[in-house]
């Protein structure tokens, strides 16, 4: 069978672990949420500020086969008879528990394996909560296009299936088209395969697609460790004008310099647990003598 291009098209990946809505600015999400439905004793919600994202004693665990495949939700039922051999429990988030509001540029940091690309993909609705939940003013929106995009397949093609991956449709995909070009600077390349790019060019096209349009709430998952210095520049530049439109922005990043440059608040998990929230420096500065005491 052939497969058209329009088959490879997939925006909606896991509607039903989408965050719960907040619902307009003007509800507020204690008018929303019961206080008995609240899980953390923790969550303080500061009324006077606008929150976008609430996470609320979110666990999430992975079962893997030892063969190291993951099960997804139809292996699941057999997943419940306990001597089933050769499957294994990875608790990668132990009840992490903040508020983002409006304008917050957060950065998320850790060791390997912390739980940081489970955190983001748990606030995209990519990952389901095993307890806890997730609620969102709207629909979050993750830079890391990447898994979307086919190597194959011309830069111009690519922008289509990434923005439609993204949510958005034909029309939007065609509005933003040109603007996404300029931006990646691929104006000769745009008709040649993804695989043809060096790694660089793709990175652009990648962060192009994704910053393209004003998001409410941006997930950025190490979008900024590459690219060229000037490059990263125009990229940073990018995600503070985002944030200074009423979006809120998470950023996954090893790059400290990175989290400094970009983020008013920084939130340190290890070992999926929430270990700091709070002002960029100060937990960088936590984090980098743990770091050092492990040594
Ligand atoms: N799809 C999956 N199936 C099973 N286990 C997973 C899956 N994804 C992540 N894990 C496990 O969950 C834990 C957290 O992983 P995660 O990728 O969230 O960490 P991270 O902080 O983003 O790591 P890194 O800095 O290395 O990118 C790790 O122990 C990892 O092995």
């Amino acid at each position: 069978m052939r497969i058209s291009f329009d088959d490879l098209i997939n925006p909606d990946l896991h509607p039903e672990y989408e965050p719960a809505p907040i619902f307009s600015d003007d509800t507020s999400f204690i008018d929303v949420v019961k206080p008995e439905d609240i899980k953390s004793s923790q969550l303080n919600i500061d009324s006077s500020r606008n929150p976008v994202v609430v996470v609320d004693n979110l666990h999430v665990k992975y079962e893997v086969f030892s063969s190291g495949k993951a099960v997804g939700n139809a292996g699941a039922r057999r997943l419940l008879q306990p001597k089933l051999k050769g499957v294994r429990s990875v608790h990668a988030l132990k009840g992490i528990t903040f508020v983002a509001y409006e304008n917050e540029s957060i950065g998320v940091i850790g060791s390997n394996g912390s739980g940081k690309s489970t955190l983001l993909k748990a606030i995209t609705g990519l990952t389901p909560p095993s307890s806890g939940a997730v609620y969102a003013r709207s629909r979050p929106s993750l830079l890391g296009v990447g898994a979307a995009l086919i190597p194959d397949l011309s830069g111009d093609k690519n922008i289509t299936l990434g923005g439609l991956a993204l949510g958005y449709n034909r029309e939007e995909v065609e509005a933003m088209r040109e603007d996404i070009i300029k931006f990646a600077e691929l104006e000769e390349f745009i008709d040649l395969p993804m695989r043809t790019y060096s790694s660089g060019m793709g990175a652009r096209l990648k962060f192009a697609i994704a910053a393209s349009k004003k998001h409410d709430i941006l997930i950025i998952d190490e979008a900024l460790a590459v690219g060229d210095a000037k490059f990263r520049k125009r990229s940073e530049a990018k995600i503070r004008e985002i944030r200074d439109s009423a979006g809120t922005i998470f950023n996954v990043s090893h790059s400290m310099n990175s989290i400094k440059d970009t983020c008013d608040r920084c939130i340190w998990i290890e070992k999926g647990v929430q270990m700091m929230d709070g002002k960029p420096d100060d937990v960088i500065k936590e984090y980098q003598n743990h770091q050092k005491a492990k040594k």
